[in-house]
């Protein structure tokens, strides 16, 4: 067959112009990103051959061989994997198969700097390529095809400006694939033995392949005159001895045992796999012995990655079983709320042959969920318990704290600003751990501005008399903190949570208490402050209620379409109204949230609560504006949290009439 010409898919193209752009601080990803896919490969054969033996040829120890030129300047990685057809070939190395890399690299903001940030969390895999090469070529036969069938794929990465490749057929005796690179001038330092050896040993040594390179050794120069033994000798080199050997460790990382294993290359190992380029915030390795047995190796990133809100997108864990790769991205080995965790488990215990429907029943499974989620939150919960260093005692007593420990300091507030909101979804998803979860969460609060106080810390902070956690749920920080709901809670030195992320209000809807104590919207139902208020506010409050019933029904008539009820508060200081649901309604804000997401919500009117003491309140009796004044009050409350009066015209033409 003659050679074909091919374009790239246009995302190819860019991601194509940032790999040789971007990464260029980073070069030497390339080998870790290729050795990957030859192993990847390999372990695709591996599995197939399960049920085709065949596939093997009469070449069944599966390995990776690295070797290079100089005169020529190529560097090889060749695998006996799976191998390509022409057709897996033309869309493999021609697409992104990935819509997640995809999406991103349409998305990309064309400044560098931000954009090599970003790539790292999608990997450039076999385009890593062309950081190091100018040109590349790709010789494969898939395993069981015969040999004549074997393709050729080459490209120069779009430098010549056509953004093709070639594709043409080969014959090829040997299974699997041979990428050889053609280095660019600039690049000529990875025809190294050494230096391949050092990257490999870096990115690779956790591969449970051999990864081999031929071995070298020195020779001594000719002698040009055997009378000089000194001065008469060309200068020796290293020459290659025609044998192989393994350069990688060959074991995977998670088999060995912790003592073995340096914090470094446990980063690494986390890097290779997650493709981040910043080392992780922390990990739990263990093996879990019993009736049912795993090796878990798990991390959590120090950075959410772009699409942490979807929440199709796939858990981070690869599944292994007896140390035979089986799966990415196996979802059924954490709860969808720790979609963020990357690591290993490797299950001594499923089959091999073992399918996503089959993960998602087996009992095994559910025992390694339960087993890691209580993992990550015990790592969770270290890593809150060492985010500040302890405080001295009133006697002048600090605890000594570790470097260890030290280290660990403000890392949890790290944590909890990248990844907080999706941890919220557990107190709705995981009952068995929603107390161990509530003690996770941190807020703002109206006497905080940071994100920091945990439940635990506002129960201890709570007022003598108080009786409830107060929380209110706005869309924002600014609108929660000056919400006129907190008018009372000021007044009173309470402090309130402010919740603001999108997740909050459906959360809330699963935590009813922390620790024996309730949980309270300011913005639900009537304000019961009990015992913080003294008996002089109690009496005024129910003067306040009886004097103003006539005046409260003829507004609750006025506003009968809007409002479900109107009523005397004693939360308002300075502001004359505000909007709140009866205690089992859903809030005005949830309620706003689920429309603007397009999804229906229950038409429920709130309730006006208005104060007594505001002159605007007073002025309503007996003013001829009586009814636009009413609406004007519905109006501005519902500004005053954020939402929108249902006709905002006539809102501005009320309050025009009047001030003319
Ligand atoms: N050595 C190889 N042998 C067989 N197929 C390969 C080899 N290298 C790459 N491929 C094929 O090309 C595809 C694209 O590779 P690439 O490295 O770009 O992405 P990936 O490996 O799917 O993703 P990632 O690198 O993010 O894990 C692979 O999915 C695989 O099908």
């Amino acid at each position: 067959m003659t050679k074909k010409t091919l374009p790239f898919q246009a995302e190819v193209a860019q991601l194509l112009h940032l790999v040789t752009h971007a990464l260029y601080s980073n070069k030497e990803i390339f080998m870790r990103e290729l050795v990957s896919n030859a192993s990847d490969a390999c372990d695709k054969l591996r599995f197939e051959a399960i049920s085709n033996s065949g596939l093997y040829e009469d070449a069944p120890n599966l390995e990776v061989r690295v070797s290079f030129d100089k005169d020529a300047k190529t560097l090889t990685i060749t695998d006996n994997g799976i191998g390509l057809t022409q057709q897996e070939a033309i869309e493999n190395l021609g697409t992104i198969a990935k819509s997640g890399t995809k999406d991103f690299v349409s998305k990309l903001s064309g400044d560098q700097k931000a954009d090599s940030q970003l790539i790292g969390q999608f990997g450039v895999g076999f385009y890593s390529g062309f950081i190091v090469a100018d040109r590349i070529t790709v010789e494969s036969r898939r395993a069981g095809v015969p040999a004549n069938e074997g393709v050729r794929w080459t490209s120069d990465g779009g430098a010549s400006g056509g953004d093709a490749f070639e594709v043409e057929n080969i014959t090829r005796e040997q299974r699997g694939t041979s990428v050889i690179l053609h280095l660019r001038d600039d690049a000529l330092e990875y025809a190294s033995t050494w230096k391949l050896k050092s990257i490999i040993s870096k990115y690779s040594d956790h591969i449970s392949l051999p990864i081999l390179m031929e071995k070298e050794e020195w020779k001594d120069g000719e002698l040009i005159n055997p009378n000089d033994e000194a001065g008469g000798r060309q200068p020796g080199g290293m020459v290659n001895t025609g044998e192989w050997e393994a350069v990688n460790k060959a074991s995977a990382i998670w088999a060995r045992a912790k003592k073995d294993i340096s914090q470094e290359q446990y980063d690494d190992f986390y890097k290779q796999i997650s493709h981040d380029f910043e080392a992780p915030l922390a990990h739990t390795h263990n093996r879990v012995e019993g009736s049912t047995e795993y090796t878990q190796l798990l991390y959590v990133p120090g950075k959410a990655p772009q699409d942490l809100w979807n929440r199709d997108k796939k858990g981070g864990l690869k599944l292994y079983v007896k140390r035979v790769f089986i799966m990415d991205d196996a979802e059924a080995l954490l709860p969808s709320y720790l979609r963020f965790v990357k690591g290993v488990v490797d299950s001594a215990d499923l089959p091999l042959n073992v399918s996503r429907e089959l993960l998602q029943e087996s009992r095994d499974v559910k025992a390694i969920r339960e087993g890691c989620t209580k993992r990550v939150l015990g790592m969770l919960e270290d890593l809150a318990k060492h985010n500040a260093l302890p405080e001295t005692s009133a006697d002048g007593v600090t605890d000594v704290v570790s470097d260890e420990d030290k280290a660990l300091v403000g890392k949890y507030t790290q944590f909890y600003a990248e990844f907080g909101a999706v941890l919220k979804e557990g107190l709705g998803e995981d009952f068995a751990n929603r107390d161990r979860l509530a003690k996770l969460l941190r807020f703002a609060s109206s006497t905080t501005d940071s994100t920091t106080v945990s439940l635990a810390d506002y129960k201890a902070r709570m007022k003598e008399g108080q009786e409830a956690i107060y929380y209110i749920t706005a869309d924002n920080a600014a609108a929660a903190k000056n919400s006129p709901q907190l008018e009372v809670f000021k007044k009173k030195g309470i402090e309130v949570l402010l919740m603001t992320d999108r997740v909050d209000e459906w959360a809330l809807n699963y935590l009813h208490d922390f620790d024996g104590t309730p949980m309270q919207s300011v913005a639900k139902g009537a304000v019961d402050l009990g015992k913080l208020l003294d008996e002089d506010e109690k009496k005024a409050a129910e003067e306040a209620a009886e004097t103003f019933k006539p005046l409260l029904a003829k507004l609750k008539e006025a506003l009968k379409d809007k409002a479900e009820d109107v009523r005397v508060t004693t939360r308002l200081v300075d502001s004359p109204a505000c909007l709140v649901v009866q205690d089992d309604g859903m809030s005005t804000q949830l309620a706003r949230m689920l429309k603007q997401a397009g999804q229906s919500a229950p038409e429920t009117k709130p309730v006006l609560e208005v104060n007594a003491e505001h002159a605007l309140v007073k002025k309503l009796e007996g003013s001829v504006h009586f009814n636009d004044l009413a609406h004007i009050l519905f109006d501005q409350a519902l500004l005053a949290e954020g939402g929108l009066p249902a006709d905002p015209a006539a809102y501005v033409k009320r309050v025009n009439a009047l001030l003319v």
